[in-house]
């Protein structure tokens, strides 16, 4: 109340102020007597009097909109006294001078008027865009204060600035209409000048958009009468004429005339002059903290009065930041199924996403709403839906969350999402209905919400990868409307992944709702130019795919900036998650993985039937184990290959894991540390398995090279002989814990040899007495040694020494269990005998393929801590 008391101070100072100037004019024309004033009409002079008390009238906080406002010219000079000229101007009035802002007497009376109408309009509710070709700008100077307090445009001077002002109001104007409320901002276009035809014609039909566009217009220079070229007709505006005496003409208002007979006020009036700066400056300083409070939207303005109230059967809805005044609703239903937002780095984007994930999670409970989240580019975009060691609570709707994500981590989440589209169809099909929304109500089924950040990152290169991921976004957005599955794609370039294969329209055309973000204009149709000039914190929502006419600007809180609210409601909501609630899974696509804190290799025990070698997290969903099973069947033996060390890290893991199956002596461990490299692993190995209590040998090439030979052929008698174990699998209770390190008794060999190609040499040389090379024993040993219990566990540095160890890659399925590290896809490919293998090759990765059950999946393959990833040997 203090603030509208005070913007009512200084209106009324400034129309103090006019008269002080109204007086001082008056004293200059003294000298000139004002020409004859008609005889006094008594009738004119009670009408006049009637307007005149209205100027007292205007309240501050008087919405311009609706109907007009009553705005002081200047003083009627008559026989009988001086009256105040008021016209009518707002709610749909617009005022023209038949000189343009060059005679000084137009420029002060058009900033007069801006400024009254700035005093009388709420914060907010008046912003003004002058055009001032003619005096390149001069116009508006003395109101420069105000274009600091961002209610005044920088006036436009060039050809361009003039269109893109007219662009700018007829959106303005077209926008005003579809919302059609009385307390719509008002533009008040100022056009110290006529612009040229074209654009004269523009202003001219802003006049005739009627009251609902909020538009008004005050227009210099644009002449009435008789005149070789006449200017467009105007609509529903006062015509004021400046005569060369010093007075000027004010035609009849429409709606308000002051004639009979259409001749407008018969008397001469004397224009008030400039307002004083002061008065201007203080003005300005008002509005500018007036419209600061009112621009800046806080984070609970996004929040419903109650958590977790309302039901997501028909569609979600939640409101993401103010349009104008009023809150900014956006949602996820049959008419905005999915979303493209698009926005430069820097935009706002996360910001963005932000508002709106938490207003989802605070109106809709996990049982109406799941989130999947997923983040392609290095940031924190959604680390804080996620526990950590600072701060354990997880946002109850998250389901999984990705962050710093591969592309095939992408895929896979889209895969679970296609799944989960699958289950909703059966679940709907036994219902008989066809949408979730007609579901009964007792039937549990949440909307899913997903979202992708920098999604083009998935679509990039002609891949598997890419062709894939488009083929699930298009089923996904296809079918995701009627199963409650909804997309938000967000990327800073559309540019590229409009080609699409040839696919975008199928794709993007499901995405109704497009969000631009400054530099985000891409989401949007080529001819609609609406996100050209937003400033952070404020984006374009279009509800028809982009399609210029369906803009509505909004701005948004800065989510960052009000973390301290974020974590409350968080924690508000994580304390009330459903009992048994789970933290969502979580991909951190820079994270290592450590065996000792995998799920699989806690609970191993000694006892099971197949022994299981670990070597890494699965880069899927769940982050399942990466491992083999080491059964009996030829070939079961695992093959590290590439020349980085992290392949001594595997044969670490998978020894361990082995170990950790086996009872001290059931088991040995015969290590063959062949490069330097794996030295640091094998002494921790060694190390640990002898802590575990296991026999455990090292060979050097040599001793590796012997005991080939005689893992190949066993001696009679031994227990590893055929016969004598005959079922490996079997033999792990314990009675077959039998013998120290190396005896004959144990019922499992693993043969770890770290660097095998170091004993290529070796093994190729032939011996002496039998003229046999140990390569051969070495194959016979891969084909035979599962079923007596011995796995060969080897990392070789390059695929083609693995070929040659096995004799050609006819026989790859002698070792069927492959890690590939650094080794490229097409190498891998040509190995495997697989065409289209969609790898590339990276530090802390690595394709785990096994030949016998027809499974490649990326992985994370376990390092200890402080392994450098792309250590090479
Ligand atoms: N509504 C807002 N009001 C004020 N500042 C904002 C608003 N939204 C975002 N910002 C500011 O803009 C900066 C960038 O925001 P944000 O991190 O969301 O950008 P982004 O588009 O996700 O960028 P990038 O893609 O590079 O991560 C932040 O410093 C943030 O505080």
């Amino acid at each position: 109340m203090g603030r509208l008391a005070s913007a009512y101070g200084q209106a009324v100072s400034a129309h103090r102020a006019a008269r002080v100037h109204l007086d001082n004019a008056r004293a200059a024309l003294r000298a000139a007597p004002p020409p004859a004033p008609p005889p006094a009409d008594p009738d004119l002079v009670a009408r006049l009097a009637r307007v005149g008390g209205a100027l007292a009238a205007p309240a501050p906080g008087t919405p311009l909109t609706g109907t007009p406002l009553p705005v002081r010219l200047g003083e009627a000079i008559t026989a009988g006294g001086g009256f105040p000229v008021l016209v009518p101007l707002g709610g749909g009035h617009h005022l023209s001078v038949d000189v343009d802002a060059r005679d000084p007497r137009a420029a002060a009376l058009l900033r007069a008027v801006v400024l009254r109408m700035l005093a009388t309009a709420p914060p907010g509710g008046l912003r003004v865009a002058g055009l001032d070709a003619a005096a390149l700008g001069a116009t508006f100077g003395p109101l420069r204060p105000l274009v600091d307090a961002g209610v005044l445009d920088p006036p436009a001077t060039t050809e361009a600035e003039v269109a893109a002002l007219l662009d700018d109001a007829e959106r303005h104007a077209r926008a005003a209409r579809q919302s059609d409320r009385d307390d719509q901002e008002l533009l008040l276009v100022v056009a110290a000048s006529a612009p040229p035809p074209r654009e004269a014609a523009r202003l001219a039909a802003l006049t005739h958009a009627g009251p609902a566009a909020a538009v008004c217009v005050l227009v210099g220079g644009w002449p009435t009468g008789s005149s070789a070229t006449p200017p467009p007709p105007l609509g529903t505006t006062t015509a004021l004429r400046l005569t060369p005496d010093g007075y000027a003409h004010v035609g009849d208002p429409p709606g308000a005339p002051f004639s009979a007979d259409g001749s407008g006020l018969a008397v001469p009036v004397l224009l008030d002059g400039d307002p004083p700066p002061a008065a201007v400056s203080a003005l300005a300083g008002h509005l500018d903290a007036a419209a600061r409070r009112h621009a800046a939207v806080g984070f609970a303005e996004l929040l419903p009065p109650r958590r977790w109230a309302e039901s997501g059967r028909a569609g979600l809805r939640t409101v993401v930041g103010r349009a104008g005044r009023d809150p900014a609703p956006v949602a996820f239903d049959d008419a905005t199924p999915h979303w493209l937002v698009g926005g430069r780095t820097g935009a706002g984007k996360t910001v963005f996403l932000l508002d709106v994930l938490y207003g989802l999670a605070a109106r809709y409970s996990p049982a109406e709403l799941q989130l999947y989240l997923l983040d392609f580019k290095e940031g924190v975009s959604f680390t804080e839906f996620v526990p950590t060691e600072r701060d354990p609570s997880w946002l109850p709707h998250a389901r999984t969350v990705g962050i710093e994500s591969d592309r095939e981590y992408g895929v896979a989440v889209l895969r679970e999402l296609r799944r989960e589209l699958h289950r909703r169809a059966t679940l709907l099909k036994r219902h008989g209905v066809t949408k979730l929304a007609d579901l009964p109500a007792d039937v549990p089924a949440p909307r899913v919400v997903a979202v992708v950040d920098e999604f083009q990152v998935l679509l990039a290169g002609n891949d598997a990868i890419a062709r894939e991921s488009v083929d699930l976004l298009e089923e996904l957005a296809r079918k995701g409307r009627s199963y409650g599955v909804h997309l938000v794609l967000a990327s800073q370039a559309m540019t590229g992944i409009e080609a699409l294969y040839g696919r975008a329209e199928a794709v993007f055309g499901q995405f109704a709702l497009r969000v631009a973000l400054p530099g985000g204009g891409g989401v949007l149709d080529r001819d609609n130019s609406a996100a050209a000039t937003l400033a952070v914190g404020t984006a374009v929502l279009n509800t028809a795919a982009g399609a210029a006419g369906a803009d509505t600007v909004v701005r948004f809180p800065d989510a960052h900036a009000e973390t301290g609210a974020l974590a409350r409601l968080r924690h508000e909501l994580w304390q009330a998650r459903p009992q048994g609630a789970r933290p969502p899974s979580v991909f951190r696509g820079y994270e290592g993985a450590r065996v000792e804190d995998d799920a699989t290799f806690v609970g191993l025990r000694p006892g099971g039937r197949r022994p299981l070698a670990l070597v890494g997290r699965t880069v899927d969903v769940d982050g399942t184990s990466a491992l083999f099973m080491l059964d009996t069947s030829p070939g079961r033996h695992l093959a590290v290959v590439g020349t980085a060390a992290t392949a001594a890290e595997v044969l670490r893991a998978a020894t361990l894991s082995l170990a950790r199956q086996h009872r001290p002596g059931e088991a040995r461990f015969l290590l063959a540390p062949l490069v330097a490299a794996a030295d640091p692993a094998v002494d921790d190995t060694v190390a640990a398995l002898v802590a575990a209590g296991h026999p455990v040998e090292r060979l050097d090439a040599h001793a590796l090279r012997d005991r080939v030979v005689e893992l190949a052929a066993p001696a009679p008698g031994s227990n590893a002989a055929p016969g004598a174990a005959a079922d490996p699998n079997a033999a792990t209770g314990p009675s077959a814990a039998t013998g120290p390190a190396g005896a004959a008794g144990s019922a499992r060999t693993y043969l770890v040899v770290f660097g095998m190609d170091a004993a290529a040499a070796v093994l190729a040389a032939a011996d002496p007495v039998t003229f046999r090379a140990a390569h051969e024993d070495l194959r016979a040993l891969l084909r035979q040694g599962p079923g007596r219990g011995v796995h060969l566990l080897g990392w070789w540095r390059g695929l083609r020494r693995l070929a040659d160890d096995i004799g050609g890659t006819q026989n790859r399925d002698d070792v069927a269990c492959l890690v590939a590290l650094n080794v490229t896809g097409a190498e891998l490919g040509l190995h495997l005998g697989v065409h289209d293998l969609a790898y590339q090759p990276r530090a802390d990765r690595a394709l785990l393929v096994d030949r016998h059950d027809q499974r490649v999946r990326l992985i994370v393959p376990f390092t200890r801590d402080g392994h450098a990833p792309d250590g090479e040997s």
